[in-house]
């Protein structure tokens, strides 16, 4: 089977909430927009001691999850625990989760959802009751039992129906009941989102992981967590907002402070079809991005404009910069593949300069 990609790199979405991350994003790796703002939330504020990531499948799209272990929660509710809970994604449940999630899902969680989705025989017996209908299962096994405290509602806003809300059963989970004040440590189940790409740069497959952070200041904790893992960052501000664009400098010395001395960076002015509402003249992103040394997209994601290029420039730049480990590592795949063609000419050799009646075995 053909090798599916030759490098991966992860580049990161940064800058203020509403500049058009997402929409960046689901353009570039979709080719859709959405009009509608809805903030990626990261998680409430905690201080991050341990995650792993987990897939999940919404709506038919995958998501990455990622389960955190948070210590210190707030004490009180966190206000991204709000009603306004969008109803069309539906959190799976994968038949191995194991029973001790049992207690902390809750049959409010949405009515709707059609019984045949669930396979009863592959659910626990303990779970099946109090998993709603409505749910269909996937979260992933590797949940497994360390879960059980932690669904959390403020996973993200797109996720729960509205009918979860704070004064929903406190079964759901104690911290969504606002009567309920500590809680830690605390696991959380999260959506940062990513998606992927494979793009051919040189001859050369690389496959890209671009993940869309939260813009939101209070998530901004945790968002710095995932700097140091970045080869490649995106600086995103919206051209009818000078409050975003002057934004970008916290952004760039947040990357200084935290992410990888080699990263590479691009400045992205989105919103380029919005020109009545223009605050920031293409001028002012050229002078800032020459000061930093960056290259500059204006781009669009309701039009499509300088998205693939954009995204294509970050990459190139990445491969550009890690180049140099490329060819160390070609090489030494080489010298092994040269090394393995070398031993057996040698082989042969030997078996053609021996007894030649002799079957070759080589
Ligand atoms: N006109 C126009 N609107 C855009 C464009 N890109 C995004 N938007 C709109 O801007 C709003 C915010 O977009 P998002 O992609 O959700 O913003 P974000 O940066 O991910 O925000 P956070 O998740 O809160 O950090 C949405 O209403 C989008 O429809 C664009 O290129 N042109």
């Amino acid at each position: 089977m053909a090798k599916q990609y030759d490098v991966l790199f992860r580049l990161l979405l940064l800058g203020d909430s509403g500049v058009g991350k997402t929409c960046l994003l689901c353009r570039f790796t979709d080719n859709e927009f959405h009009p509608s703002h809805i903030s990626t939330i990261v998680c409430p504020t905690g201080t991050l001691v341990g995650g792993s990531s987990i897939p999940l499948t919404l709506n038919r799209k995958s998501w990455q999850y990622q389960l955190l272990t948070i210590v210190g929660w707030p004490l009180s509710v966190h206000p991204s625990i709000h009603p306004s809970i969008h109803p069309s994604i539906h959190p799976s449940i994968h038949p191995s989760i194991h029973p001790s999630i049992h207690p902390s899902i809750h049959p409010s969680i949405h009515p709707s959802i059609h019984p045949s989705s669930i396979h009863p025989s592959s659910i626990h017996p303990s779970i099946h009751p109090s998993i709603h209908p409505s749910i269909h299962p996937s979260i992933h096994p590797s949940i497994h039992p360390s879960i059980h405290p932690s669904i959390h509602p403020s996973i993200h806003p797109s996720i729960l129906h509205p009918s979860i809300h704070p004064s929903t059963h406190p079964s759901i989970h104690p911290s969504i009941h606002p009567s309920i004040h500590h809680i830690c440590p605390l696991l959380l189940l999260i959506r940062v989102d990513f998606k992927m790409k494979t793009l051919l740069i040189d001859g050369i497959k690389v496959r890209i992981q671009i993940w869309d952070t939260a813009g939101q200041e209070r998530y901004q904790t945790i968002t710095k967590q995932y700097y140091r893992r970045a080869q490649g960052i995106f600086l995103v501000y919206d051209i009818t907002s000078e409050r975003s664009f002057q934004h970008i400098m916290k952004w760039a010395s947040d990357v200084d402070e935290y992410a990888p001395e080699k990263v590479q960076k691009i400045l992205v002015g989105n919103k380029s079809d919005e020109v009545e509402k223009r605050q920031v003249a293409t001028a002012q992103g050229i002078k800032l991005a020459t000061a930093y040394g960056m290259d500059f997209f204006e781009t669009s994601a309701f039009t499509n404009h300088n998205i693939t290029e954009t995204f294509t420039r970050l990459a190139e730049q990445v491969l550009a910069a890690n180049k140099r480990d490329l060819d160390l590592l070609r090489i030494s795949i080489n010298d092994e593949i040269n090394l393995a063609a070398l031993e057996e000419e040698e082989g042969l050799r030997e078996c053609a300069g021996g007894d030649q009646d002799k079957s070759c075995w080589c």
